[in-house]
């Protein structure tokens, strides 16, 4: 067991980070303009609330942790905010900075454009092996956020290439269970942000702020009784290989889809058993989009693997280096999980290679 000194002070420093950030995610989502959604290089898209978030986050972790070497690894940066036609955009993330930033009454600072791009680009660090670096996504799950669905501001700390403590504030996750079909809706809590340091275990709370309690990941051995979450999107998992890998293990309830690592924390508090994760050949997974989830899940007694058993490696940079998948679960099924999965493959590559 960890001393639970040790990363107190990170913890902290995340969670009011991505408490802030979650803050400024509500606003934009309530307003969503379409002005407000840019399209990257790579056609995914990117709102001001992603940049936003990643300037709170960024500032808030240098304001908090001032004596501490700094190394951020985060998925935006500022390079299409400092081209001609984006000042009105910069303007509003600046303002939307800066909002957030009043709400907490020990920041008495106002941050100019070029102090918020800053913030953004501080997040261009290669990670890797040695030192500590922050792995911050500011929305995992744009698409979720745009549609109104779930997202993650996802943050986690490596140390010497090991996830060392994490944080996922999901603004939109209610208290109760998502897994439950009968609940009533209405009466649902909504807003929980996850925690969990090393060796600690996992907490979750209010994201207004309730005390934290411990959480654990379901404890079902039987898999035909597991529910199963998956991504929202098809495009980012294959979701005919998680169906032919639930029916081989007897999964009775219909696939869970939602958005972001919000799939982490549901996993992690039991409220399904399993979640896969198929991305569709040539696709490189990134450390922002699991660390945080990784040990949120790890510390609430979860395992999570690629789709050949292996531990997900986060000190490799930018990109986690895996095998085709990536597979969470508790101890007790992931042995079958395991089975079913590699049983799939098998037949998928059979099923391919006589196209
Ligand atoms: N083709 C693809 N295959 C797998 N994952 C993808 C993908 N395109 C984008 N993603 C990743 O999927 C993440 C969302 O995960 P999920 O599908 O679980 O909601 C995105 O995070 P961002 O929304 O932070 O960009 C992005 O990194
Ligand atoms: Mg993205
Ligand atoms: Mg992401
Ligand atoms: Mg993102």
């Amino acid at each position: 067991m960890a001393s639970s000194s040790l990363y107190q002070r990170e913890l902290a420093a995340a969670v009011k980070a991505a408490s802030l950030a979650a803050r400024l995610c509500q606003t934009v989502q309530k307003s969503i303009l379409s002005s407000d959604v840019q399209s990257k290089a790579d056609k995914s898209p990117v709102t001001v609330a992603d940049y936003g978030s990643q300037a709170v986050v960024s500032l808030v972790l240098k304001m908090e942790l001032p004596s501490e070497s700094f190394s951020l690894v985060a998925e935006e940066d500022a390079g299409d905010l400092r081209k001609d036609g984006a000042q009105d955009t910069l303007k509003r993330i600046t303002k939307l900075v800066n909002e957030t930033l009043s709400t907490d009454s020990t920041y008495n600072i106002s941050l100019s454009e070029e102090d918020v791009l800053a913030a953004i680009d501080s997040g261009k660090s290669e990670g890797g092996p040695s030192g500590q670096h922050w792995v911050l996504d500011p929305i995992d799950g744009t698409k979720g956020f745009l549609r109104g669905d779930q997202y993650a501001i996802a943050l986690g700390l490596l140390d010497e290439g090991k996830v060392v403590l994490g944080v996922l504030a999901c603004p939109n996750l209610p208290l109760a269970s998502i897994a439950n079909p009968d609940r009533d809706a209405s009466q649902d809590q909504i807003g929980c942000l996850f925690s969990a340091k090393i060796g600690c275990g996992t907490d979750m709370q209010l994201l207004n702020g309730s005390t934290a309690k411990k959480i654990h990941v379901s404890t079902i051995e039987n898999p035909a009784d597991a529910s199963l979450f998956e991504s929202f999107e098809a495009a980012h998992s294959m979701h005919d290989l998680s169906s032919s890998i639930t029916q081989k293990l007897g999964v009775q309830a219909p696939p869970v889809r939602i958005d972001s690592q919000a799939k982490y924390g549901a996993l992690a508090r039991g409220d399904g058993a399993i979640y896969l994760r198929f991305p569709h050949k040539g696709y490189r997974e990134k450390i922002w989009d699991h660390a945080a989830g990784f040990i949120v899940v790890s510390e609430a007694g979860g395992v999570v693997t690629d789709a050949a058993g292996n531990d997900l490696d986060f000190s490799k940079g930018r990109y986690l280096d895996l095998d085709t998948g990536i597979l969470v679960t508790n101890k007790k099924l992931m042995p079958l999980l395991l089975n079913a999965v590699q049983d799939a493959l098998k037949e998928k590559s059979l099923s391919t290679s006589l196209l």
